[in-house]
């Protein structure tokens, strides 16, 4: 046969092949190829799906690993902050702690971690490097006693800015430019490394305008400091008591202004996170004031962190005398009703540029509560506002903040507002003024708009605001 001949012979014998019966099962020969070819693809699928999976799921680890690291990402004490209850508005929020937490947390590691990473030889040690440290990853970041040392240049005394109950606050510069405080902590010893860690996490992930913010921490053999945003103009205290020539720069405005600011920190951490924070220990040293008489509020949290078995530091959580409501005083038993009594004394404080104790006054004008009541009760209540403040504030808007100061003192603290409810009587025009309206109405159909105001009268053993007596006061 011609070679033409033996290729003919062979095409035509393909489709025979094919159509012939096999072994396998009397199947024909292009079926078993058929099959042949679906599990080779079917195998083929299934390496390529497990490759994919194995490599998803190690990267799923691993972003769990580098968020959380030794240090959890949320603590138990500040799970997750949920949405925000009636009273807060959402715009006050800067930070959402729950799903988006793992963002913001990868974004601070490559923003802060690559910035920084250079920054190593500056500060003397490879650990500042942040996008190498797992430790470093998270809502602020670790510092080295020496990067402290040289941001506050060794401790120095000129650098100090106060000292208070946990410790001496230093002002510092890091080597990017940025000023911050920090604050060495005394009395630290009980204070287990990897605790301290968990409850410094849970205060650095709350951020509000109103309170100041965390950004690091340090925590090296004894050593525990605390790095926070630096706050420029000085605590409210200062500014309230310190020697401000003839008129006080705080005029009623910045005053309400500050107290409407403060309310709002307060009521963020009692009803814009889950569990609530308490802070215990609202006073007016603890209100930070930036340029623009914003303020914010400092040491929440610290309490927590620092309540440890020393006594010095159980001290510490009982707050400040003159502030502290009567109830967690003789039984130590602590809610959120406690700080808005401690804000009803500040507020007391804000309007009158008192001290809630001040010895240096006769016996009857001692204690500010006391006094301010006795006022209030008098029909007094103009004489409470500061004589610093050059320019009065309008009957309305001092009746306004007056009623407040004692409704948060209320003796019982289920009477007490919350402090969402706080802000809106203090920016609210009409508050309380239409529902004195109503009952003034109700009372006599046709009063005339001059009579109708409000007089709060308060009995002087209601020990708060359980005994306003509304009607008009002329
Ligand atoms: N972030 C900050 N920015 C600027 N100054 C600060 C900052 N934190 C604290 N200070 C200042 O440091 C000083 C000490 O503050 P600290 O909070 O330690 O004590 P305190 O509030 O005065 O008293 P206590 O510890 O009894 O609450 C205060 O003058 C305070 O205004």
């Amino acid at each position: 046969m011609s070679v033409s001949g033996e290729v003919q012979a062979s095409e035509e014998s393909l489709p025979h092949r094919l159509t012939s019966k096999t072994s396998f099962l009397s199947l024909k020969l292009y079926v078993v190829i058929g099959i042949l070819l679906v599990c080779a693809v079917a195998v083929f699928l299934a390496i390529f799906l497990c490759v994919w999976f194995s490599r998803n799921s190690r990267k799923r680890k691993m972003r769990v690993k580098h968020s959380s690291g030794m240090i959890p990402l949320v603590s138990k004490e500040i799970v997750e902050i949920k949405a925000l209850g009636r009273d807060v508005n959402p715009e006050k929020v800067e930070v959402k702690i729950g799903n988006e937490d793992l963002k913001e947390a990868e974004l601070e590691v490559g923003v802060k971690g690559g910035n920084r990473s250079g920054e190593s030889d500056v500060s003397g040690g490879s650990r500042s490097d942040a996008s190498v440290d797992p430790e470093n990853i998270g809502w602020g970041r670790w510092y080295s006693l020496k990067e402290l040392e040289i941001a506050t240049r060794g401790f120095a005394e000129e650098n100090v800015i106060g000292e208070g109950g946990y410790g001496v606050v230093y002002r510092g510069v890091l080597p990017d430019g940025s000023v911050v405080a920090v604050k060495n902590l005394l009395n630290n010893k009980g204070q287990a490394e990897r605790e301290f860690k968990v409850e410094v996490e849970a205060i650095g992930k709350v951020r509000h305008k109103n309170l100041v913010g965390l950004v690091g921490y340090c925590a090296e053999g004894a050593q525990r400091m605390l790095v926070y945003e630096y706050v420029d103009n000085g605590n409210l205290e200062q500014w309230l008591h310190g020697d401000v020539g003839p008129f006080s720069p705080l005029t009623w405005d910045i005053r309400m202004k500050i107290a409407i600011g403060t309310a709002k920190g307060l009521a963020y951490l009692h009803e814009g996170l889950e569990p609530k924070v308490v802070h215990r220990d609202v006073k007016s040293s603890n209100i930070l004031l930036d340029r623009k008489w914003n303020p914010k509020v400092s040491d929440f949290g610290l309490a927590k962190l620092l309540g440890s078995e020393a006594s010095y530091v159980t001290t510490r959580v009982m707050g400040t005398f003159g502030y502290v409501s009567p109830e967690y005083a003789s039984t130590g038993m602590l809610n959120e009703g406690s700080d808005v009594y401690s804000f009803g004394v500040l507020l007391m404080e804000i309007i009158t540029g008192r001290s809630p104790i001040d010895y240096s006054r006769p016996a009857g004008e001692m204690n500010l509560v006391d006094w301010f009541k006795g006022m209030v009760a008098s029909r007094r209540g103009e004489e409470l506002v500061d004589s610093l403040i050059e320019v009065q504030p309008p009957p309305r808007a001092l009746k306004r903040a007056l009623l407040v100061c004692l409704r948060c003192i209320d003796l019982d603290a289920g009477k007490r507002p919350k402090m969402g409810q706080i802000v809106h009587m203090l920016e609210a025009d009409d508050f309380p003024f239409r529902s004195e309206l109503r009952a003034a109405r109700e009372k006599d159909p046709n009063p005339s708009r001059a009579d109708v105001s409000t007089r709060i009268t308060h009995s002087s053993n209601n020990g708060g605001g359980g005994e306003i007596e509304r009607s008009r006061w002329r």
